[in-house]
């Protein structure tokens, strides 16, 4: 997804809050937003999120379904946690059955049990945060945006917020993350957008870091999740190439996709040991899949 030249401000003579914002996130990465408070980071990720709309510019390539999980919960709507959440999921386009089996899932997770049939005003913020965490995930979002996640929630349920941003990334979907108290720490492969001044600038690692590169032989079936994966993780996939089980190292591996080396040819067709296609589609296109040269053999 791209934001290109995205430009915002709340009134016709306001102030803008973003200016020429250009910004892009791939499949299976994060980005953590940062900056100091009133900068434009929920403004960010509302436009990121389709909240809002941008007064200039574009969002491109959004995902489809989009989970978004705002900073306050609205909880002044007079239903139970089970038919909001019900309801939610079936504006999500699931079924009625398929809602009711998500909605015990997330209720479970989170915590909710004993509340399936409290009204939402009456819920404590933390809860009310976690039900709105729930409606972000009821159905698996290809894009999850959650605006200063951890704030409300109790200790256990802080927890759960990486894992559900793991299990978004390993399907190959991106998150957005805004956070002031520095729990983004808990997501050490995010990228890191600051926000000033009304533009976005993306902090990169320390020029010097020295890297080095593995090889690691995955079965065909499962590249596009271990590569979205080890992008989660904050490391950079610098090619994958298709070897036989018997010598996976061995010369006749066919390079498969090599997402942003020299010679990538990422249209190239390629097919899984036993025919079947391999799913190169999150190889393609991936700014953080970068500059093989940077990686160092010794
Ligand atoms: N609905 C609105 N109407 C008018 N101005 C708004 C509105 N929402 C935000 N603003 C203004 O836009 C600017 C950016 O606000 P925003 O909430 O995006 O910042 P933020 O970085 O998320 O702040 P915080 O860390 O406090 O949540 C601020 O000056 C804010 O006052």
């Amino acid at each position: 997804m791209r934001l290109e030249n995205v430009w915002l401000r709340y009134h016709r003579r306001g102030p803008w809050v973003l200016q020429g914002v250009d910004v892009r996130i791939g499949a299976g990465e994060a980005a953590v937003v940062l900056g100091r408070n009133g900068v434009g980071k929920s403004t960010l990720l509302q436009v990121a999120a389709g909240v809002l709309r941008p007064a200039r510019g574009r969002v491109a390539d959004r995902p489809a379904r989009v989970g978004w999980v705002p900073e306050r919960f609205p909880a002044d709507q007079p239903f139970t946690v089970e038919h909001y959440l019900g309801a939610m999921g079936r504006m999500a386009g699931l079924t009625a059955p398929e809602a009711d089996r998500a909605v015990g899932v997330w209720v479970e997770r989170l915590g909710l049990t004993r509340f399936r049939r409290v009204r939402l005003p009456e819920l404590s913020k933390g809860t009310a945060q976690k039900v709105g965490l729930a409606q972000a995930m009821l159905r698996r979002p290809g894009l999850l945006v959650l605006d200063e996640p951890w704030e409300g929630l109790d200790a256990t349920a802080r927890e759960l917020v990486p894992e559900l941003i793991d299990e978004v990334l390993g399907d190959g979907g991106s998150v957005l993350v805004s956070d002031h108290r520095g729990e983004t720490v808990r997501l050490p492969g995010a990228r890191r957008w600051a926000v000033a001044d009304g533009t976005v600038t993306e902090e990169g690692p320390p020029a010097t870091e020295e890297v080095a590169v593995v090889e690691v032989a995955v079965p065909a079936a499962r590249v596009a999740g271990v590569v979205a994966r080890l992008r989660a993780e904050g490391h950079r996939v610098l090619g994958v190439r298709l070897g036989s089980a018997a010598d996976p190292a061995g010369p006749t591996g066919d390079v498969a996709a090599d997402p942003a080396g020299p010679g990538a040819d990422a249209a190239a067709p390629a097919a899984a040991g036993d025919g079947r296609p391999l799913d190169t589609s999150l190889l393609v296109d991936q700014p953080s899949a970068v500059d093989p040269s940077a990686g160092v053999r010794r």
